[in-house]
């Protein structure tokens, strides 16, 4: 075996469904009086549902979280938080809202307790991204790891079956990566391929049924091993891909996650044979591009770029910027074969 290091990231996490009815608990164990509940304007219905149970622990709701965390909001829901004197922040919803609360963190040190209804997996990981001017930049800090995660099943019924099998490719994403990630480690690989496991069996069955309680479970169990592996190891080739078309050319998150990972895969393939071996392995697959491809293109999900909304005309720029800054990644970044890559996610071919 490899020599290795790893560094466990810590992190409290109540698993099943109706757990959220352990928050005030969960809430006085950070030793926390006023929590200042986060949401997006559409959740808010769930966000004073979370109120409500945390009585007069709950110092008030902010409610305009949004995708990638513009600096403004960021300020704005700081202030708020000063102003009401919260002294822990509870962030429910996707990926956007755990943004908010790092944010608050990173300026703070406010605790975050995090009840995640989407597979995106930001609450176990010490990542933040902030916008400022159309531009998002990431970073770690041990501060905005959430302390405490809920992870309740039920609290994910409601998001809309497109959503769920598109969100679960991104924890997938994670997961394949940290299979070849520079740092990883026997631990990380043991979460990554359970978590592509348990995210290949609940896509079909989401697939055929969005309030399949037992699949929302599989979903969220393989969304935390997935997003624990992203908060441990570096990401490659599909994440930087994935920042380019969704930072510079505004295309959503989740959706390009599902059209790249095929081809990145794919790009990777000889250079990471026992990384794609372990994804087959988990997907029951011979091949791991194909078995992604397929597992997004039966179940609905989008497989070609040009449905994202990209243009062909943006292709060149798009290889050109994920080529500009070296990163780790297992085979050598080349652009002719880069700018292949994006040609065929762009068509939605599937990998042979
Ligand atoms: N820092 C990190 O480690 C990571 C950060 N991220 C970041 O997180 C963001 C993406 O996260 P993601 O979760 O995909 O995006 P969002 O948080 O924006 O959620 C995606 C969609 O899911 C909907 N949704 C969420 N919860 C529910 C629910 N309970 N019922 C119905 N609909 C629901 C949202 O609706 P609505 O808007 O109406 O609430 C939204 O349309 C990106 O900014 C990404 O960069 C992602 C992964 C890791
Ligand atoms: O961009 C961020 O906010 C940080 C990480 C991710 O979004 C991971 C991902 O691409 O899913």
């Amino acid at each position: 075996m490899d020599a290795f290091v790893y560094t466990a990231q810590p992190a409290r996490v109540i698993f099943g469904a109706g757990s959220l009815q352990h928050l005030e608990r969960e809430i006085g164990l950070l030793g926390a009086q006023r929590a200042l509940v986060l949401c997006t304007p559409e959740q808010r219905a769930t966000a004073e549902a979370v109120a409500q149970r945390l009585g007069e622990r709950a110092a008030g709701i902010f409610d305009r979280a949004v995708m990638h965390v513009p600096l403004e909001t960021a300020r704005e829901a700081r202030e708020v938080a000063r102003a009401l004197g919260a002294d822990c922040a509870v962030a429910v919803g996707g990926g956007s809202t755990t943004g908010l609360g790092k944010a608050i963190a990173l300026d703070s040190g406010l605790p975050i307790l995090a009840i995640p209804t989407t597979y995106a997996g930001s609450e176990m990981t010490p990542i933040y991204g902030l916008t400022e001017g159309g531009v998002k930049k990431t970073g770690r800090d041990t501060r905005v790891l959430p302390r405490t995660v809920i992870y309740d099943p039920k609290l994910t019924l409601s998001l809309p079956v497109g959503l769920s099998i598109t969100s679960a490719m991104n924890a997938m994403a994670h997961a394949a990566e940290g299979l070849y990630a520079v740092d990883g480690n026997p631990i990380m690989s043991l979460m990554a391929e359970e978590g592509i496991r348990a995210l290949g069996t609940a896509i079909p069955a989401l697939h055929a049924n969005g309030r399949d309680i037992e699949a929302r479970g599989q979903a969220l169990y393989g969304a935390w091993l997935c997003g624990t592996v992203l908060g441990h190891v570096g990401m490659a080739l599909h994440h930087k891909l994935c920042h380019t078309l969704g930072g510079s050319f505004n295309l959503p998150h989740a959706e390009v996650h599902t059209v790249v990972l095929p081809h990145a895969l794919a790009y990777n393939a000889e250079a990471a044979p026992q990384a794609m071996a372990r994804i087959a392995r988990a997907l029951g697959a011979q091949s791991a591009p194909a078995a992604v491809f397929d597992l997004a293109q039966r179940h609905g999900a989008p497989v070609a770029l040009r449905d994202l909304g990209l243009a062909a005309t943006d292709l060149d720029r798009a290889a050109d910027i994920a080529c500009a800054n070296p990163y780790h990644n297992p085979r050598p970044l080349e652009r002719g074969p880069l700018r292949e890559l994006l040609q065929r996610a762009y068509e939605g071919t599937r990998p042979s």
